[in-house]
């Protein structure tokens, strides 16, 4: 039956289905997707499988953790959704974007282990630098360093340089500088692993009221599974080389479930210790351990 006979509309200019397809994104779009992901890299003694059929969604202000055994591709899957490199075979989507045009459109913010500071440039200048290559003018630039700054509990050091500052300092300057385009989406590939465990549980608990503050997704690679508990709104559990999702653990801690009441005495609860246990476990394929996986932390 057509549109007239039915007596429904025809459609206008503006709704044909390739319009549809390239509208702005809708709120309650994903953050990331990752479809039947693999990754093959080609070496000169052969070919090494780092990813085998990844299907991941992170929803919009999820924080997701990725751990597993070393090698086991989780540095591949995020250099993959950061576009820093491209699958064999899959899609990847950011915020329903490819993941080129999510980084042409500054969709993310990225913050890996080594802080990456420019050591000529002061804390202020760090930060500012992704404002100023997308040419934000200067008295707004100010205003925002200056809030990122109190925001990391930097605001004294503005005019300090990297190496004036302690090596959880400079992380936290990482995060501000990360954080400076307000990005839906942060990208954190262990951030904290060069990190005394003070100075690595204090910047836990900032990351948590930061990401619950600006509602910004996180995905999060670290071989710590108290970390990943304490931060996570899900705990992906990958398998040894090539890496496959092993389980997804979702983290049920009880009324302090919500990230933002996440606070020193929840790594003190009962619920915290079980969902230790509940990762551990699923590390092991899921049968009771005495023992954590290579290459992951169990303190
Ligand atoms: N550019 C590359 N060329 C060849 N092989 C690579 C390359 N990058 C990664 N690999 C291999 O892919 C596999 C996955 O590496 P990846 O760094 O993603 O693991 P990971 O889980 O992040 O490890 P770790 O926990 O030790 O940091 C490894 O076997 C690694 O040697």
């Amino acid at each position: 039956m057509s549109d007239a006979t039915t007596g429904s509309r025809a459609p206008r200019p503006a709704e044909t289905a390739q319009d549809a397809g390239s509208r702005a994104p809708r709120p309650a779009e994903s953050a990331v997707e990752v479809r039947g992901v693999d990754k093959v890299f080609e070496t000169r003694t052969g070919q090494v499988q780092a990813l085998d059929g990844i299907d991941l969604t992170v929803a919009a202000g999820e924080f997701v953790s990725l751990i597993g055994p070393s090698g086991c591709g989780k540095s591949t899957l995020m250099r993959l959704i950061a576009d820093l490199d491209d699958p064999t075979a899959g899609t990847l989507t950011v915020f329903g974007k490819s993941s080129r045009q999510a980084r042409l459109d500054q969709e993310y913010g990225i913050a890996f282990q080594q802080a990456g500071l420019l050591p000529w440039r002061t804390v202020a200048a760090n930060v500012a630098l992704p404002l100023e290559l997308h040419g934000v003018a200067s008295a707004d630039r100010r205003s925002r360093v200056a809030q990122l700054l109190e925001m990391v509990g930097l605001g004294d050091f503005a005019d300090r340089y990297p190496d004036q500052l302690s090596g959880g300092m400079q992380q936290r300057v990482a995060i501000a500088r990360a954080l400076a385009e307000q990005p839906r989406l942060l990208l954190m590939d262990e951030p904290f692993g060069a990190l005394d465990e003070m100075t690595r549980e204090k910047m836990q608990t900032e990351l948590v009221r930061i990401s619950a503050e600006t509602g910004a997704a996180v995905v999060f690679v670290t071989h710590s599974i108290p970390e990943a508990v304490f931060l996570s709104d899900r705990v992906v559990v990958m398998s040894p080389r090539p890496g496959r999702i092993q389980q997804i653990v979702p983290m049920r801690l009880g009324a302090d479930a919500a990230r933002a009441a996440r606070t020193e005495e929840l790594r003190e609860e009962r619920t915290f210790f079980d969902m230790v246990t509940a990762v551990r476990e699923a590390l092991h394929g899921g049968s009771p351990v005495a023992s954590g996986a290579r290459g992951v932390e169990t303190r």
